[in-house]
Formats: C-alpha cells, structure tokens, sequence
C-alpha cells in the first residue's frame, strides 16, 4: 500500500458537552483518499467539517467507525499527518526559523541539519529572507506560509488545513491557493482542506466531498475535471460553480427549516 493512503469507514462523532443535551457532529461517512490526492470538505456552517478533520488528525476520538492511514488505526495525533488552522498558530516569541525547526527539535534533529532543512523549507515558501523575523512582523499571508513550512518540516504524508485562508482578503488568498498547488506538487502529500468557498474548491480539488446539513454525511462527491490552473472564465467552471451553490443551498434551507420545526 502506497504511504499516505487514508480509509474513513462508518465514521460518527457525537459531542456530549457536560450539562447539554448530546450533539450528533458526524453520521456514517465513509471515504477513501488516495496517497497525493487533494480533496476539499465543503458544506453548511456546523456541519461537522472541523470534527471529522480533527477525527482524521487524531486529536479527537471517534464516536463509532475507523479511521486507518496505511491500514493503522489513527488513534492520536502523527507527524505523519500535519494540521492547519485558519490562524497560523505560530509561537509568537518565536522567529520564524524557531516556529519552523520546532518539531524538528522535539524529534532531536541535530542544530546544523535542522538549520539548513528549515532554510530551504524558508525558500520553498518564499520566506528565505525572513527566517529572524518575529510572526508579528509578517502579514497575514506570510504567517499561514510560515505554518505550512512549520507543517511540511515533519514530511507529512497527508496535510489537512481547516478554512487555512478564510482570514486573508481575496487577492492574497488567490495568491495563497496557487502557492498551495505549488507546495502539494513539490511535496507528494495528500491534502484535505476544509472550506466554505466555492470558488476555493473548484481552484483546488482533484474531488469535492460535499457535505450535508449536521449531522454532517456525504451529500455527493464531485470530481474536478478541469486542467489546472482553472481560470474562471471557462464555462465548465460556471458548470460547477452552479451544482455547488444548488447542493449547499439546498442544505442550508433543510438545515433552517429542521430548527424551526
Ligand atoms: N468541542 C465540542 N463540544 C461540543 N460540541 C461541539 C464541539 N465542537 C463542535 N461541536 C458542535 O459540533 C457541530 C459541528 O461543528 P464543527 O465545528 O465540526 O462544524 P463545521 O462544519 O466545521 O462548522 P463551520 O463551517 O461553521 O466551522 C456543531 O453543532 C458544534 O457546535
């Protein structure tokens, strides 16, 4: 089996915060991602987008199903498996060189080799010049490269980034979603993102897991069949543009009409 192959079968989540009636997050989701591949988590606010990522990143536990990643059951987090937020969540004490080589320290890389691995993970994300600088020094665009590098320094086999570039405005994330291609070209990982825009999912997704209203299913997968880059003035854009705003709209009219039942 190829490394980074990730299997989700039955998978259910239900939240049962202390003094609060349970919350069902997932229900039944079951998926197969292929080692490179890159798949896009897209649906209705709350619909467990978040849960199932932080399930698959082993910092959460399932309620019922399996999660396996090369036939082993993810049980706790992995370097084999690296995990963005949509703020950066960089030390802020830290320079960047530091935020970067940091799990690199922790797994005992030696001083000089950590440096130079840090340097050129520094230059693939267009940061070389920056590595003494503080994360406050750097715009918002630059911290979430900071945290990409920080993520790619361990060589995960899978990259999951949840609303990585929600907080930047729209021409930096244009600038950010081509830097993505670029770095899941160069490094092989397989990458699932999850995110509310429409638009980000057709630039991005080898395929598009659309999800239901909570408890969160698969409403439909749809793979992206359109070369990249994928200029919005292609027709089959609009195509897809179309079936997603329909799917999702359909959910969120379900989801407000069940809480006012
Ligand atoms: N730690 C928790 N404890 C209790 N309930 C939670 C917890 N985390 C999430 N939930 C609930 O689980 C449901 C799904 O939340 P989740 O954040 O996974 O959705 P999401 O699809 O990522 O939403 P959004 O797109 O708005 O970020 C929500 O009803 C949320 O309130």
């Amino acid at each position: 089996m190829s490394r980074g192959t990730l299997s989700l079968k039955s998978v259910g989540k239900t939240w049962t915060p202390e003094g609060r009636a349970p919350v069902e997050a997932v229900r039944d989701f079951s998926l197969d991602v292929a080692p490179g591949e890159f798949v896009i988590f897209l649906g209705p606010s709350g619909c467990g987008k978040s849960t199932l990522l932080y399930m698959i990143a082993g910092l959460e536990s399932v309620s019922s199903g399996t999660i396996e990643q090369d036939g082993l059951a993810v049980t706790e987090p992995s370097a084999e498996r690296g995990l963005i937020f949509q703020e950066a969540g960089l030390f802020p004490w830290l320079t960047i060189a530091d935020n970067v080589g940091f799990g690199l320290s922790i797994q005992g890389e030696a001083p000089v080799r950590r440096r130079e691995a840090v340097a050129q993970l520094l230059r693939q994300v267009g940061l070389g010049d920056m590595m003494d600088k503080k994360p406050d020094e750097l715009s918002g665009g630059m911290r979430q490269r900071a945290a990409c590098a920080r993520a790619l320094a361990m060589r995960p086999d899978i990259l999951m980034m949840d609303e990585p570039f929600a907080a930047l405005d729209v021409q930096t994330r244009a600038k950010m979603q081509d830097f993505l291609l670029q770095i899941w070209r160069d490094s092989g990982a397989s990458i699932i993102l999850v995110t509310h825009s429409i638009d980000e999912a057709i630039a991005l997704a080898d395929r598009v897991v659309v999800f239901t209203a909570r408890p969160g299913r698969i409403k439909t997968i749809v793979p992206i069949d359109l070369p990249r880059p994928r200029p919005s003035r292609d027709p089959r854009y609009h195509q897809y543009r179309d079936l997603f705003t329909d799917l999702l709209a359909a959910e969120v009219d379900r989801a407000f009409a069940e809480q006012e039942a």
